[in-house]
This record gives C-alpha cells, sequence and structure tokens, in this order.
C-alpha cells in the first residue's frame, strides 16, 4: 500500500516536503529526486552533497538521502511527481508525466495561466493535481466558480524575496528603491499574466486564485514591497453573487528562501497525503 513519489525540484519545498515526508515512510515513499542543478553534474559526489540539504535549516550531509533521477525514470517508477522547481519545469517536464499517466502535483501554478499547457495536462491519462501553496480559502472560491464578480491579491513581501535575475530594469529599480528608503512602496498592479510574467516564481498564488474561480481575469494583483515585512501577507478580497469573503494570510518565510512562504511545503505534504488516502479529507 501507499504511493512511490518524485521530488521535482529539490530546493527549499522540495527539501522540506522531503523531511516532512519521513514521518509518513509507511505511506508515502520518496524514490528520488530530479533537479536541474543535480542533473546538470553527473559527478556522484556532488550529486550526493546536492541531496542531502545544501540550502535546507539541517545544513549539508545531514538532510535524508535519496537517489538522482532522470526524467524518464521517474516517469516510470513514481505514482506521482511532485514540483517544486519553477514554471519552466511544468512547461519542460509537466506534459511528458501526464501523458505517461504519471500524476503530477503542481505547485508553479503560474505556468497553466497558458491554457494550452492546460489543456494538455489536463488531457492526462496522468492527474494534474494543483496545490493549495502559500494561501488558503480555495476551496470555498472553487465552491463559488461561476458566482464570482472579483478577486484582489495584494501581497507584501521583502523587498530581496522579490527580486529575481529576470526582472524588468523598472522594476529592479522600484524594488530597490524601496529597500533602500525602509519604506513599503507598492511596486506592481495588473493581471495575473503581467505578474506571473514579472514574477515566475513569486505570485503563483494569483494564478491559484484564478484557476479555483475559473476566470484569470477576475482577478486583480497588487504587489507591495516592504522592507519591515517580517511575515509574507496575503490579502485576498473575493466579491460575487453567492457573497464577500475576505482572507488574510500571514506566512513566516521558508528559512532557505525568504521568497517562499513556509506553508508551501507543509500544503504540499497535506496534498500527498491526502492523494496517498490519508485523512482526514475535507471536501
Ligand atoms: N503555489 C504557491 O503558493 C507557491 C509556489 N511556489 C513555486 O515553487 C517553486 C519552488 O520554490 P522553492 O523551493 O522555494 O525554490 P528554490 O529556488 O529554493 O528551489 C527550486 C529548485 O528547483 C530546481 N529547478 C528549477 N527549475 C528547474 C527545472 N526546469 N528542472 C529541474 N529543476 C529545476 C532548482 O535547481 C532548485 O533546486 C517556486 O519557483 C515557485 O514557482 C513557491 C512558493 C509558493
Ligand atoms: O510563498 C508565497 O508566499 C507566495 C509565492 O512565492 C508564490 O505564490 O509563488
Amino acid at each position: 500500500m501507499g504511493i512511490d513519489v518524485v521530488l521535482l525540484g529539490y530546493g527549499a519545498i522540495g527539501q522540506a516536503v522531503h523531511r516532512m515526508l519521513g514521518a509518513h515512510d509507511g505511506e508515502v515513499r520518496v524514490l528520488g529526486v530530479l533537479d536541474r542543478a543535480s542533473l546538470a553534474d553527473p559527478d556522484p559526489a556532488a550529486l550526493t552533497a546536492r541531496t542531502t540539504g545544501p540550502t535546507g535549516p539541517a545544513g549539508p550531509g545531514s538532510g535524508p538521502r535519496v537517489p538522482v533521477l532522470d526524467l524518464a525514470t521517474a516517469i516510470e517508477r513514481a505514482d506521482l511527481v511532485i514540483e517544486c522547481a519553477s514554471p519552466a519545469a511544468v512547461r519542460a517536464h509537466g506534459p511528458a508525466i501526464t501523458s505517461a499517466g504519471t500524476d503530477l502535483l503542481v505547485a508553479s501554478l503560474g505556468a497553466l495561466a497558458d491554457g494550452r499547457l492546460r489543456a494538455v495536462l489536463e488531457a492526462g491519462p496522468g492527474r494534474c493535481h494543483y496545490s493549495t501553496g502559500a494561501i488558503g480559502g480555495l476551496d470555498l472560491i472553487r465552491a463559488s466558480a461561476g458566482t464570482i464578480n472579483a478577486i484582489e491579491l495584494r501581497t507584501r513581501k521583502l523587498p530581496a524575496a522579490l527580486l529575481h535575475p529576470g526582472l524588468p530594469g523598472a522594476l529592479r529599480s522600484a524594488i530597490t528603491r524601496t529597500a533602500e528608503s525602509g519604506t513599503a512602496a507598492p511596486v506592481f498592479s495588473g493581471s495575473v499574466a503581467d505578474a506571473i510574467r514579472d514574477f515566475p516564481s513569486n505570485i503563483n498564488v494569483a494564478a491559484a486564485l484564478g484557476l479555483a474561480a475559473g476566470d484569470l481575469d477576475l482577478v486583480a494583483v497588487d504587489i507591495i514591497a516592504d522592507p519591515a515585512a517580517a511575515m509574507t501577507r496575503h490579502e485576498i478580497t473575493v466579491r460575487g453573487e453567492g457573497g464577500n469573503y475576505r482572507f488574510g494570510i500571514e506566512n513566516f518565510p521558508d528559512p532557505a528562501n525568504p521568497a517562499t512562504s513556509a506553508l508551501t511545503a507543509r500544503s504540499m505534504v497535506s496534498g500527498v497525503l491526502r492523494l496517498a488516502g490519508c485523512g482526514p479529507h475535507f471536501i
């Protein structure tokens, strides 16, 4: 009994998920990891170092060991691939996984803002599951799909958590100015598609809200860079025919990656346990 899983991505989330699944090894077996950084260097010593917790709080060499797998082996052996890498990884590997009949759990939901990719992943025969990630309330929003008029997402993060190499120059300057001034300031206002384009690994929660509501265009996104933000905050306001809802979510960042809320790994573990049949299930 139980399910066999592979981690696609072995950074902050992947390592935290691996550690937490250690308490459930009767229900979920972690067969290995598929990570760009590990696959780029086939030296066994380097792979071992990279798969024993190099960035996690446990430090190098002290985490649980796990083999590095290639995509073909991962697809052949796993019941479920747990994606916690990047939207690019979903684009690159997602179609091969679900079309081979292996299930996929996605954290980088921004990739699914592309309707064509979503259709390919949904065509199966492997099932594509969406992680609730860094937020909650998605059950209510999903149940309300078709009755929602508008969703607002206001995300507040540390400036350093918003900076990444692909950031357009004007946004980079605005975020850097905020960090230097020490005062919180809005740095982005726009659609889910624009937010995902500018912050691909930072605002997957916006895509999650749109996917749950059944229409990404219902979601308006504001991002505030706040040098004093010890916690990442997502304020979600939903207005619709069935009612109005507000969720305020304050997450501690993952110690290994300040851009990622620590809740994300716990959400993924909760989802995996549910897929492995471990209750209780709220549906
Ligand atoms: N749905 C949600 O609420 C959230 C989703 N995320 C998503 O999870 C992703 C991972 O987050 P962290 O673990 O904090 O990032 P991280 O940067 O600590 O680790 C990502 C790992 O994935 C690997 N990777 C990246 N692209 C890859 C590819 N194409 N193929 C194979 N390996 C690849 C990297 O080498 C790295 O080891 C983020 O990029 C983001 O897209 C993150 C936070 C919340
Ligand atoms: O972890 C968070 O708070 C949100 C995040 O990075 C994302 O949505 O990609």
